[in-house]
């Protein structure tokens, strides 16, 4: 759509205005919806261009109306995708991803007057990858904050990339020919956390056998990232809420004057900082010290449009040693109907698996390969007994295509060739 169509919904249900989220190979464009009923499809008649092969010419439709958002399938090659089901006809709501081929069309609402201080051409932060409107409104945040010395608290559930964002932070921000040092509070032991923050003289402790500096002066001029900062053992909080506020600290064991940290810190948490307060466990003054900037990092089934962008990013960054891999179509739509409980990390072991189990596969990932990877510990499991005799007899069903045979059989299609060579080879025996 060159020229966008704007044009706010005033009455019914779908008051507000639509945004729609495209994510092809090309990246992402955002286009206001209109009432009306727009072609979605590779075509350059397409009324929504979606650049990528594996969406037909005239792919699927939209339609506005006052009743809703609605969409339908116009018989597509590869089939319009809603969760993880093939939709013919289906109304959406606000936060709907569809996929269609490798893409996916995302709904939003009101963000039609947003401004972005990108001029329309996203620059995602380093390593971040993902274009969601979420994530773009995170990105303009964490850009603008970067330049603060001020302390930063970000929270998002496990694998969301929290300190990717501390570290883009750091070397977004005019800090970034310092040091940046990441601790992980939960894995420190906990009558040497002190120590680890700000270090100790020379006999402070019995193991203390000499002097050392802590983090706040590794990472002096630049960053600490203090992760999981809900497990900060309590009697460690107010040292650190010192230094935070700009007072002198001194290592463990040391008299006399200490030292004035030039240290911005960012704490992360995958847990709730107003619960442990509530549990007695996190000192209030110290969340509201911290809690000056807070970046929440959306979960990634609230932003399921990033996933194809994230699966190809991680496939040719975490693949290395495993080949080149690209992503069947049906495999999209099932990453993209996962929940993902455990974020881009859980998608990244994910990745990994299915593009292993895909070696045979000249490279495509399959659905089959995905649901392996999903369930790997179904996978360590003795197979099903896949007999010659059902192999040979799934290949004649399939026309001699292998790798549907192998599909049915719920076998990589090497395994399944092998049980295939076993009826060839008794079969000459005999
Ligand atoms: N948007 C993204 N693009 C590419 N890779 C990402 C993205 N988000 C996270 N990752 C990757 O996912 C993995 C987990 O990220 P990270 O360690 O930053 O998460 P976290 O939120 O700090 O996790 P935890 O709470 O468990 O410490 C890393 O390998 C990271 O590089």
């Amino acid at each position: 759509m060159e020229d966008k169509p704007t044009l706010t919904i005033s009455e019914g249900p779908s008051s507000g205005s639509w945004v729609l989220e495209v994510c092809d190979s090309s990246g992402v464009q955002y286009l206001p919806l209109a009432p009306g009923r727009f072609v979605v499809g590779s075509s350059p008649q397409a009324e929504i261009k979606v650049r990528d092969p594996a969406v037909s010419g005239r792919h699927c439709s939209i339609v506005v109306s006052r009743e809703g958002i609605s969409i339908c399938d116009l018989g597509s090659k590869n089939g319009t995708f809603v969760g993880g089901a093939r939709v013919k006809d289906a109304w959406c709501a606000v936060g709907t991803s569809i996929t269609v081929g490798h893409s996916t069309l995302t709904l939003s609402e009101g963000a039609r007057e947003e401004v972005f201080s990108d001029g329309g051409i996203f620059q995602p932060l380093p390593g971040v990858a993902g274009s969601s409107l979420l994530v773009r409104r995170m990105t303009e945040y964490a850009r603008r904050i970067a330049a603060y010395p001020n302390p930063v608290l970000i929270s998002g559930e496990t694998g969301t990339g929290k300190e990717l964002i501390a570290r883009a932070l750091h070397t977004e921000g005019p800090r970034k020919d310092r040091p940046f040092i990441a601790l992980n509070v939960s894995t420190l032991p906990r009558e040497l956390v002190e120590s680890e923050l700000f270090g100790h003289e020379r006999g402070a402790f019995t193991s203390a056998t000499s002097r050392r500096t802590g983090a706040f002066t590794d990472a002096e001029g630049g960053t600490l990232f203090l992760d999981e900062i809900g497990e900060l053992p309590i009697e460690a909080q107010p040292k650190l809420l010192r230094a935070l506020d700009g007072y002198e600290v001194r290592r463990v064991g040391a008299t006399g004057s200490g030292y004035r940290p030039n240290v911005r810190v960012v704490a992360a948490s995958h847990v709730s900082l107003e619960e442990r307060i509530d549990q007695g466990l996190f000192r209030r003054d110290l969340y509201h010290r911290l809690e000056g900037f807070i970046i929440d990092i959306p979960a990634l089934r609230d932003r399921k449009g990033d996933i194809p962008v994230i699966a190809r990013t991680l496939l040719a960054s975490s693949c290395v040693g495993i080949g080149t891999r690209t992503l069947a179509p049906g495999a999209m739509v099932r990453l993209s109907a996962h929940d993902w409980p455990g974020n881009v990390r859980e998608l990244r072991n994910v990745l990994l698996r299915a593009a292993d189990l895909a070696c045979d596969n000249a490279g495509v990932i399959e659905t089959i390969h995905v649901e392996r990877a999903l369930n790997p510990r179904a996978d360590s499991r003795p197979p099903l007994s896949l007999t010659p005799q059902t192999a040979k007899a799934l290949l004649a069903k399939h026309d001699n295509n292998m790798s549907a045979a192998a599909r049915e059989a719920g076998y990589p299609r090497t395994s399944f060739r092998k049980v295939l060579l076993g009826a060839i080879l008794e079969r000459r025996k005999r």
